[in-house]
Order: structure tokens, then sequence, then C-alpha cells
């Protein structure tokens, strides 16, 4: 080709030099002046790794004065090129060659082939690859559920999927102690920052959790949240502390007291919210408590809430009323509603029961189509009469598979000294709290029998748990200094990190303490469940607590049964109320959600006995056994079975669970990964079965892969493997090694421009095919969550001579094989000679490619419409029943619909690799 000064023309050995234009031709010798790095170039004409930069109708093109077209015409004026295109408004220009931007990036697929910038084979089909599990990623039933490191537990995967999947989830998630709401609300949040449906999410929990919290997240999710305190408060000095992060974790007791911290948390957005232990949110119609305030607000600034208790009721039906409220206002916006409709679990799940087995009761309520099928009937009756979608608890029981807990009582006599102390119920249950001083450790029966109790069972761990912090420090020293036994004090008067080196120490298999001594913020949320000897030192006056208490061991990964002992001074309160708890309540043997409900309705008859034992006890005794056995039957057959209808459907569960095992069972994953090392330079080196170490190279093609360290990172595919093992990362689909690495294919142009040979029997050689790949790019607001219906659904074409595409003849894994790189001068040589039949041939495949677009984009409509369009449907009938259902929601979601139709309609295609074959 002739070189005229004035042209423009990029390097293709070096494309880092940017437009280059000819500012001189002498003899044999052309130089090209290269002004985006200031350098000036010669080569001799024969041999100059250059390409004529010539840009297409459709292309976007910049000027060096700012101006951006996209060009309509190229026409051609002795030599040089003039493009015509429309700038932002849409006027009319034309502009020399000489007027380009040097800072010119060759991208796209088809300007990198032509101008010579060509890729491995082995790297387009990498390209090809990532594209491809991208989209199964976005289509997969169980995406956002796989990449936990955690063991696959039907009600938590039920849960996650039920809830992650949804738009701004708003629930309650109150699994029975110790099942894993923790765990849930990880794999919720993955769930939802994965899909991109949420990015800023807020956690709120009590201080004694926060650091358990921060490692849970971390190592079972690859979730970094940021600790919030009143340290790092104090590091941030300029704008809203609250935006400074993504992820972030707190106590709710930093806010106490503080105005202008709330100011802030309120001020910064919040996708989703997150409250532990949200018992704690105490409500009454007059006196809300300031926790619950500060909820109440965030919650009407958030899309997404979860709330977590195991005893939603431990402060009442009032309370947990007002928590459902935060969460669905409309469906919870009469507490005397509320209390009725709670009477009524039983009628509603007598009718699923019925609707199950075939038959349409006489009573269906109005507004409910009886036409329906069983199952949306049954849905329909949880969502509009139960707390349907709001609410999940899945109980020991339905789950199963948890071990026994068995009850040791220890009588005691009670010493003269505790005899003439004060006969309130407080200090008959704790007696030892009037002492300003440790006397009492010198008569309290309970305290040597506490010494002798640990020694015996050692070297067996103890979690001991009393009411008050200065008994349990009281207690420990005495274990600590005069017994000698190796323990640890776990409570409020401690700094966090305090906190949690004792907890850890108590933890260590090997040099930790057999025991840890807790005042009653021990009792929560924390994971102790290595052990399985619980000593209660007293018994809190509330069965929720008690509960709570018990499921420090009680809980997924309790390997023994749990041995309760109670040592207890006879003939006072504390046997009264031990008698209560276990031949009344029966709380020891198994968790009763209705504890604090039973314990209301007793407990003025209670609290009396308490106080001096009487006559009646014993037929107190009777009544509350009687009245429990009755509860919890009907507990089981009303209002749990119902919760459990709602909160773990065993056979979508399982379903969920074997396609996650299947796809981590198939060798893709670590063949993919391995193709992708190869491509950036990183080395891969058997470690052991599904287990590879990875190391940075010096050939590294970017100088990082992400979650690669220094020294290598041994990564497993194997979910066992990965439980047993944390020093070993967790290799799935969504780990974030994967998904950034699978980004840097995605938003680069690594791949997307190759050239080959192959030999095919019946083809004429120096036939030319195109293998072009084209996504669906629809570009709309992230809050639409568009690509949930549209997900990115690769296409591949190639196209013969005669534009036909073989892409079913000849797929594409059959195409690498056969592939033969070829050197790059003859590439080069190639490209030169076919520039238009590659053009027409791109026009020839976009045609097809837009076919097949408009049947994509209408499918797409129609599922959004039906997936919305459900959702619609459940508010206008919600909105029959429960007035306070705005218009403007519903007017809020047509919306809604009407803006995914016209970003769905407009989206378009985008050409992400193209490959040249010749045929030899
Ligand atoms: N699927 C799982 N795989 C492995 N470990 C799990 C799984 N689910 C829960 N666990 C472990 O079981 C324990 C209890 O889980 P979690 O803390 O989430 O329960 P919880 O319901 O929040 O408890 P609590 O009611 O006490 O707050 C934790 O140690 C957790 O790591």
């Amino acid at each position: 080709m002739e070189y005229i000064i004035g042209q423009r023309w990029v390097s293709h050995a070096d494309a880092q030099l940017g437009l280059g234009v000819i500012v001189e031709i002498e003899q044999r010798r052309v130089t090209v002046n290269f002004p985006a790095v200031g350098e000036e170039r010669t080569y001799a004409i024969d041999g100059a790794p250059l390409t004529r930069l010539r840009f297409q109708e459709g292309d976007h093109i910049a000027t060096v004065s700012g101006v951006e077209l996209v060009v309509t015409r190229v026409d051609e004026h002795q030599g040089l090129l003039l493009y015509t295109g429309t700038d932002h408004h849409d006027a009319e220009l034309t502009v020399s060659e000489l007027e380009l931007d040097a800072y010119v990036q060759l991208t796209t697929p088809q300007q990198r082939l032509l101008n010579g910038h060509f890729d491995k084979n082995s790297d387009f089909a990498l390209r090809v690859a990532t594209f491809d599990y991208l989209d199964r990623q976005q289509r997969s039933p169980v995406r956002g559920l796989m990449g936990s490191r955690t063991s696959l537990l039907p009600h938590q995967v039920y849960i996650a999927n039920e809830v992650g999947q949804r738009f701004a989830p708003r629930v309650l998630l109150a699994d029975e102690v110790g099942l894993g709401k923790t765990i849930e609300a990880g794999m919720i949040m993955h769930q939802q920052l994965l899909s991109g449906r949420a990015s800023r999410v807020l956690v709120l929990v009590p201080e004694t959790l926060l650091h358990q919290w921060l490692v849970e997240m971390l190592r079972r999710f690859n979730l970094h949240f940021a600790l919030f305190d009143d340290e790092r408060l104090a590091e941030i000095d300029a704008g809203n502390p609250f935006e400074a992060e993504q992820l972030l974790l707190c106590s709710t007791s930093l806010f106490a007291g503080q105005p202008e911290r709330r100011e802030q948390v309120l001020a910064a957005p919040w996708d989703l919210v997150v409250v532990d232990e949200a018992h704690h949110l105490e409500w009454s119609a007059e006196a809300p408590s300031e926790e619950y305030q500060l909820v109440e607000s965030l919650a009407g600034n958030s899309a997404g809430l979860l709330l977590l208790t195991a005893t939603p009721e431990q402060v009442g039906q009032a309370s947990h009323f007002a928590r459902l409220r935060l969460l669905d206002p409309s469906r919870f916006h009469d507490l005397e509603q509320f209390a009725a409709e709670e009477s009524q679990y039983h009628r509603w799940s007598d009718m699923a029961q019925q609707i199950e087995a075939g038959e349409i009761p006489g009573d269906l309520p109005e507004g409910l189509d009886r036409n329906a099928e069983p199952a949306q009937l049954i849905e329909q009756i949880l969502d509009r009469h139960g707390t349907g979608r709001v609410l999940f608890r899945n109980t020991r029981a339905a789950v199963s598979g948890f071990p026994q807990r068995l009850l040791h009582r220890h009588p005691l006599p009670c010493p003269e000294e505790y005899r003439f102390s004060s006969v309130d119920v407080d200090s008959g249950l704790h007696p030892e709290l009037p002492y300003h001083d440790d006397s009492w450790l010198a008569f309290d029966p309970r305290v040597n029998w506490l010494e002798q109790t640990l020694k015996q069972l050692r070297p067996a761990k103890a979690l001991v748990i009393c009411a008050n912090a200065d008994t349990a420090v009281a207690l420990e020293h005495h274990l600590h200094l005069r017994a000698g036994i190796r323990s640890a004090a776990f409570y409020e008067g401690l700094s966090i990190i305090e906190r949690d080196r004792a907890a850890a120490y108590f933890a260590d298999e090997v040099n930790g303490a057999q025991t840890l001594v807790c005042s009653e913020i021990g009792s929560e949320g924390r994971n102790f469940q290595f052990a399985h000897h619980l000593i209660l030192f007293d018994l809190p006056l509330n069965p929720d607590l008690l509960e709570q208490r018990i499921g420090r061991l009680d809980r997924i990964g309790q390997q023994h049964d749990v041995e309760i002992h109670v040592p207890y001074l006879e003939g006072t309160a504390q046997e009264t109320l031990l008698d209560w708890y276990e031949r009344g309540l029966d709380a020891f043997s198994e968790s009763c959600s209705a504890g604090y409900m039973i314990f209301q309705r007793f407990r003025e008859a209670l609290l009396g006995h308490l106080e001096q034992r009487g006559e009646g006890f014993e037929a107190l005794l009777s009544e509350t056994a009687e009245f429990t056995v009755q509860t919890r039957l009907e507990l089981r057959e009303g209002q749990d079975r119902l919760l459990e209808r709602n909160s773990c459907k065993p056979d979508a569960a399982n379903a969920l669970i074997d396609a996650i095992s299947e796809r981590e069972n198939s060798d893709e994953l670590q063949e993919y990964l391995e193709a992708l090392c190869e491509a950036f330079g990183v080395d891969t080196e058997f470690h052991s079965e599904h287990t590879l170490i990875l190391r940075p190279s010096e050939h590294m093609l970017t100088g990082h892969f992400p979650y690669l360290r220094d020294e290598g990172t041994t990564v497993t595919f194997d979910r066992d493997k990965g439980l047993a093992r944390e020093d070993l990362a967790f290799l799935t689909w969504e780990h974030p090694m994967l998904v950034e690495a699978m980004d840097m294919v995605h938003s680069t142009e690594l791949g997307n421009a190759a050239i080959g040979t192959i030999k095919l029997k019946g083809i004429a050689p120096g036939t030319m095919m195109l293998e072009c790949l084209f996504t669906v790019n629809c570009v709309a607001p992230k809050e639409l969550q568009v690509e949930r219906f549209l997900p990115l659904s690769p296409t591949r074409l190639l196209v013969d001579a005669r534009g036909k595409d073989l892409a079913h003849l000849v797929p594409h894994t059959r195409l690498n094989e056969l592939v033969e790189r070829v050197k790059k001068p003859v590439a080069l040589a190639i490209i030169k000679q076919v520039q238009k039949e590659v053009d027409a041939k791109m026009l020839l495949a976009t045609r097809q490619a837009e076919t097949r677009l408009s049947d994509l984009l209408s499918e797409a409509e129609a599922e959004m419409r039906a997936q919305l369009g459900a959702e619609r449907e459940r508010l206008a009938a919600l909105q029959k029943v429960n007035p306070s259902i705005r218009q403007e929601e519903l007017d809020h979601l047509d919306y809604r619909i009407e803006e995914c139709a016209i970003h769905i309609r407009h989206a378009s295609l985008q050409l992400q690799a193209l490959r040249l074959i010749l045929t030899t």
C-alpha cells in the first residue's frame, strides 16, 4: 500500500504508541510521528509493522479538539480519508483523518483484527468460554448460592434462594437458636451483592458479636465488611463516615445517645440493612425504644431489610408485631388484626392441608382464586393470611439431626448465710448479688461444686453462664487463681478485643481454657458448639433467655449430646424455677417458641411461688405442663406447621442442592481456571485431588491476578476439603478470584481478535470463514435489574463465503481442536488482502444476529412482564384486604414494568470476539 503524508497508521507491533501520522517518505523509508507518546519512528517501507487505520460507518471517532462523532460516511480525497458523522446534538460534520485524536484505542474486535492486533487462538477460546460461563451464571437457578463455604443444608439453601432472589428483600429470619440465621443472612447478602441487586449493606449487631460476624462473613462468604466503632469513626474526618465503605458492620450501641451519628447513618444510602438479635428492638405505642426508632428510620430509607432473631416474641407479641411492621408496613398495619390473625393459624394450616389433599375448602377466604393450582392457592393463603413472605422459621423438629439435650440437676444445701438474705425473687435467684465483696465464694456450695465438676470433666470443655458480670468475674478469679483451672471470663466490662481474646482462648483445642465463665452477654449469638457441657450457675427468669443460653452449644456443628448441668440451692427460688422449667415448661429437653407466652400466662403465680413456694405449686406445675403440651400441639399443627410450609420446601431445596453439586462435581471450573492462569501467566501446580497451587510467574500478563498472593495461593474445588481446611481458598464460580478474573477478560480486549487456518475435507483451500461472538448489551439503570430477564445470551456465528451460518455444523470446541496458528507476517498479509471481504461478511453476520436478537428481546420482555406482573397482582390483591397499600406503590410497579420494557427493547448487539479462519 502507498504511504501519503498526513495518513494515519497504527503500529501492530506496539499498540501503546497510539495513532501515528505519516510525516516523511524518503526513498525506501517512512517516518511516522506518534503524538500520544511524543515519538517519531522511521521504518523500512517494505517491512513496516504498520496498518492503515480506516474507520467504518457506525464507529465512534474523536478529534484532537474534542469533537466526538459517529461515522456515517467515509470518503477519500487525494489519498486522505474524510469522515462525515453526527455529534451529540445530531449535527453533521466532516473531519479529515489528520484531525483525529492520537489517543485512539483500537478495542473492537473488528478494528483490532483489521489492524493486525491478533490474539492467540487459546485467548480467543478463553474469551468465548468466559462469555458462555458468565451467561450460565446469570441464568443459573442457583446463582449466588454456590459461593459460600458452608455445608449445603436444605433449610438454609431454601431460605437463601427464596429471599436472595427477591428484589429488595424484607424478611424476619427466625429459625430456632443455632440453626444458622447468620449463615442464611450471609447467603442472602452474597446473592444480592453478586447479582448487583445490592451494593451498600449495613449490618447492626450487639457489640459482643461484632468480631464473630466479621470473621464469619469473611471466611464463609469472602465478604469484607468494615468494622465501624468509635475509633474508626474518629479516623474519618471528611464527609459522612458511613459513606466511606460499601459493606459496613457496627454495633447498635454505637448510636446510643449520639444524635449526630444517627443522622449520618440515616443520610447514607443503603440497599440492605441487617439487624441481628432483633428481639432487642422493643416497641410499645407509647414508648418505642431508641433502637427501634433508629431501625425504623433505617428501614424507611433502605430497600431491603433483614431482621434476625431466634426468639421473636422474647419481649412480647406487640414488639413482634412492630418488627413485622418494619418489614412490611402495608401487610402489618393493625396490631389487633394481627393478633386475631395469629389465632387463626390453625385454620389456615388445616386449609392448606385440605387443598394439598385435593379438596377446595368451603370457607376459602374472599379474593382467592378457587381455580388456581393447589400450590399457588396455598401460597396465596400463606401470603395474605399468615406471615407468608416476611417470616421464616425452621425448627429443630423439622430440620432434624440434632443431638439430645440432657439435664443434670445438682441439688446443694442452702448455706445459713443465704437464709437470712432478703427474700425478693431476684435475690432468691441470685443470693450472691447483695455481697459487695467475694466473701460469698467461701460458703456458696455452688462454687465448690463448680470447681469439683470442672475437675471431673477434665479435659472436656464447659461453658459456664450466670446472669451477672460481678458473679462471672468472681467465679473466674476463683477458678483460675485458687483452683488452678484454665479459664477465662466473658462479660460486659471487657473491651471487644478482650472478649474475643477470651472466646478464642476457650476455643483453642490444644492450649486453650477448659472453661469460659460468661455473664448473660455470652448467652447470645456466640458459637461455642465445640463444647458440649453447659453449666447454668443460675437460671434466667425468661424462657427465651434460657433457650438462648442452651443454644450456644446446641447448634449446627454440635457432635455430642448437650449436657446441661444446673446446680441449685435446695428449698430456694432456684429450685422452684428449675422445677417449673423442667416439669412445667419442659424447657430443657426441647426448645419451645411459645415459651415467653406461656411464662407470661403463669407469671404472677410463678412469681408468688418463687418468693414463697406454697402448696399450690404442684398444681401450677401440672397446669403449666398441661398448657405447654396443648400449646406445643397447637403450634405444631398451626403456626409452626404453617411457618414450616413457608420456611422450607424440601423438594425444592434438594433440587437446588443437586444443581449446586452438579456444577461443583464437574471439571469445568478447574479446566477454565487453568486456561485463565495460562493466559494471565500464573503457574499452576497439582497439590492433591481437586486442589491446585497457583503462583505468580515472571510472565504475568497484567502484573496482577485477583486473590493471588505473592507466595502463592492454594485453591480447592472440593467443598468438603474447603470446609475442613480453612487455609485453602474454596473456589467456586462465585469466588471473587473467578469473578474478578472473568471480569478482566470481559472488560478488556483479551482474545477478541484472532486468525487461524484449518483443513476441512470438502471445502476448497483458501475459503474464508468468520467466527463471530455477539452478546446482548442492555444499558439500563441498575435498580431495574434488567439482566434478570435479559442475560448476556452469547450468540456464535460461523459465516462462510456466502454468508451461510455453519456454527451448528462446526462447534466452537471442534474448531479449537482443528485450528492452526498463522505466523504474524503471513497473517498481516492475509488481512491486507481480505479487508473488504471481512467487512461484507460482518454485515451478513450482524444481520443474522440481529434477527436472533429480536426473538431474544421479545422473550425477555414476556418473562419480565410475567414475573413483575405476578408481583403487581399480589400487591393489588393485598390492597383489597389492606387499605394502607397506597395506589402509588402499584403505580410505581407499573412504571417499573414499562421502564424495563423500554430498556429491553433498546438493547443492542455487541460484538465480543472475531476470528478469521482460512482453509488450507
Ligand atoms: N451450612 C453450614 N455449614 C457449616 N456451618 C454452619 C452452617 N450453618 C451454620 N453453621 C455453623 O453453625 C453455627 C450456628 O450458626 P449461626 O450462628 O448462623 O446460627 P444462628 O441461628 O444465627 O444462631 P443464634 O440463634 O444463636 O444467633 C455457627 O457456628 C455456624 O458457623
